[in-house]
């Protein structure tokens, strides 16, 4: 089987987030995708949302949504003032899992492109597949070079080979755009605009219910 991870902030959680995985699962064949919230984001300010609302908003985003579960391993020990790295994420499921389960690591374009500044991001490949769904206003292509002759050695556009080996390969899915991010959201929310359209309803009354990102109580 191949688990599918796929990491976030999720400040808050939205649905550039939910409707390419969705897309992704019926492209690749994925059973279930679970959602990885980081503790620490690594290249990111403190999200505003705590850690436990994040969860929270996760957990309401996708309690009617088979495909999805939650993987809380970022998030413990909680105490943890370390950033959370893909690479130490993806070593430390290896170890529970073994060598021969097939593991993918999903990303939006943005995350793609800006992989030369993670942690170890050559050796990502040595634990899983990455699976890139598009993201509008991100090129599909790169003018990095050492990013772009990685992503050639490495790309395959079957999806079989996929299932066939338990990491190695990089995939761009053709998922639909969907021009969302939590950032908009949170300004959205801080002008008192509208973005009930941009996320579940259940997740934008928890958001006002708690006052986020400056909703009126
Ligand atoms: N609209 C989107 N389309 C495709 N992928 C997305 C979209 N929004 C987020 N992602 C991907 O989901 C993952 C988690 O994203 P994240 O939780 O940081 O959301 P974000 O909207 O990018 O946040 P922010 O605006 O705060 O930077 C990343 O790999 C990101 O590329
Ligand atoms: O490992 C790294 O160096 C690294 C750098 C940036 C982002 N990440 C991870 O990539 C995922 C998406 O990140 P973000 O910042 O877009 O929410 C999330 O799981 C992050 O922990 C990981």
């Amino acid at each position: 089987m191949l688990t599918a991870l796929l990491g976030g902030t999720f400040d808050p959680i939205h649905y550039g987030h939910l409707r390419p995985a969705i897309s992704l699962a019926s492209e690749v064949g994925l059973k279930q995708i679970n959602l990885l919230p980081n503790h620490i984001p690594p290249h990111k300010p403190q999200p505003e949302a705590s850690t436990e609302q994040r969860l929270a908003m996760i957990k309401l985003a996708i309690e009617d949504l088979p495909l999805f579960a939650l993987d809380v391993r970022e998030l413990l020990p909680k105490a943890s003032t370390r950033p959370s790295y893909t690479i130490e994420t993806l070593r430390a499921w290896r170890q529970e899992n073994g060598d021969s389960e097939g593991l993918a690591f999903i990303m939006g374009q943005d995350s793609l492109l800006s992989l030369p500044t993670w942690h170890k991001w050559k050796t990502l490949l040595n634990y899983c597949h990455l699976l890139i769904c598009r993201r509008p206003g991100y090129a599909e292509h790169t003018d990095n070079i050492e990013l772009k002759q990685w992503i050639d050695e490495h790309q395959t556009q079957n999806v079989q080979d996929l299932h066939d080996l338990p990491q190695g390969h990089i995939f761009f899915a053709h998922t639909p755009l969907e021009d969302i991010s939590a950032t908009e959201i949170r300004q959205n929310i801080n002008n008192q605009a509208c973005c009930e359209n941009l996320l579940p309803p259940k997740v934008w009354h928890y958001i006002q219910q708690q006052g986020l990102y400056n909703a009126k109580k």
